[in-house]
């Protein structure tokens, strides 16, 4: 059977009218960045990229030399491109703009170029998330950060890469989610996995347990009785995974279905949340939904919240909607 590459499912996706030309474009940059970010990731000790950058990023977290690495490749091979008016990402703290003598095209990409950080150096899997969006800024002017304010609805394509055993693209413009599998030999990404999706039951769970006595009663609740497995009110055993890489998790999810959370707890409380808002949750929200899951803070869809910051974290529930959906009914009502 002939093999169908990304770039051949963009075109009939253009061809359907789905995506523009140069929105088209842009996924092939942003694939092609995620090429050069797994060759480095897959390189590891022999390359040197293993460790610490001795920086921090906008967050106050350290960078590790892949995170760097990988903001790098994004920022470049996005800044000539031309379908871009500006970019944002985990790394950088103020919106980085097309320089002024490069083209400049009229959507913004947000990413978070190298997810699961802490894998890095123990050979874990890792990836890159993104989320695009069009440019609300008419005419020649710079968008700065309120033009990247929109709830993730606006969003016309949302995707991943994940760096494991192979590197994957996993992509969503609104009308399913699809799944490409890198061929090194060739360096294409072949249609492996067509309409992606989360079955609306599970048996399995992922959320960092340490955190236990910091999480919100719901939260305590759903997991209790989580565990208290075929005696318990569920009347079924619950196994538990938990990668420490959003993607890891997420892609598991969209392979075998599963609850995803980063609840509140009382350790980010302050910050709002763990997880960013625009370039891990909201893509991550699309592409769950597309796959036929849920994804909520645990009180409201997470694409219908209303960003007020470019770095703004959130509480994430996201997944099987069975589950999505009772770990959301726990916060709204408690008695229930
Ligand atoms: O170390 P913890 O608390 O389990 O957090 C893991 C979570 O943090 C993250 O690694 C954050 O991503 P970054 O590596 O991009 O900072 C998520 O991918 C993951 O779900
Ligand atoms: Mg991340
Ligand atoms: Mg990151």
């Amino acid at each position: 059977m002939a093999r169908v590459t990304l770039t051949q499912h963009l075109i009939e996706q253009q061809r359907a009218g789905r995506i523009t030309a140069d929105l088209r474009l842009l996924i092939e940059v942003v694939a092609r960045a995620c090429k050069a970010i797994g060759v480095n990731v897959s390189k590891g000790a022999l390359a040197g990229v293993l460790g610490e950058a001795g920086t921090d990023n906008v967050q106050g977290e350290a960078q590790k030399k892949l995170d760097v690495i990988a903001n790098e490749i994004l920022l470049q091979a996005n800044e000539w491109g031309g379908h871009l008016a500006a970019m944002a990402s985990e790394e950088v703290e103020e919106v980085h703009q097309i320089p002024f003598d490069y083209p400049k095209g009229g959507y913004l990409l947000l990413f978070d170029p190298l997810d699961g950080s802490s894998n890095i150096d123990v050979n874990i899997s890792v990836g890159t998330i993104f989320s695009v969006l069009s440019n609300p800024v008419d005419g020649p002017g710079e968008p700065g950060e309120i033009a990247f304010l929109q709830p993730g609805t606006e969003q016309v394509a949302a995707g991943y890469a994940l760096y494991g055993p192979s590197t994957m693209f996993v992509l969503t413009v609104g009308h399913g989610v699809h799944g490409f599998t890198l061929d090194r030999e060739m360096g294409s990404f072949v249609y492996t996995h067509p309409f992606m999706t989360i079955p609306v039951s599970t048996q399995e769970f992922a959320i960092n347990m340490s955190n236990m006595r910091h999480w919100e009663a719901p939260v305590q609740r759903y997991v209790g009785e989580l565990l208290e497995g075929v005696a318990g009110p569920r009347s079924k055993d619950f196994n538990m995974r938990w990668v420490a890489s959003m993607v890891s998790d997420v892609h598991r999810i969209l392979t075998r279905g599963g609850v995803f959370m980063y609840p509140m707890d009382a350790k980010c409380r302050d910050k709002g949340g763990k997880l960013r808002l625009m370039y891990e949750a909201n893509p991550m929200a699309m592409i769950v939904e597309q796959a036929g899951g849920a994804a909520t803070t645990g009180r409201e869809r997470i694409l219908e919240v209303a960003p007020q910051r470019l770095h703004q974290r959130v509480p994430v529930v996201l997944g099987s909607s069975e589950e999505v959906e009772r770990v959301t009914r726990y916060h709204l009502d408690p008695q229930s």
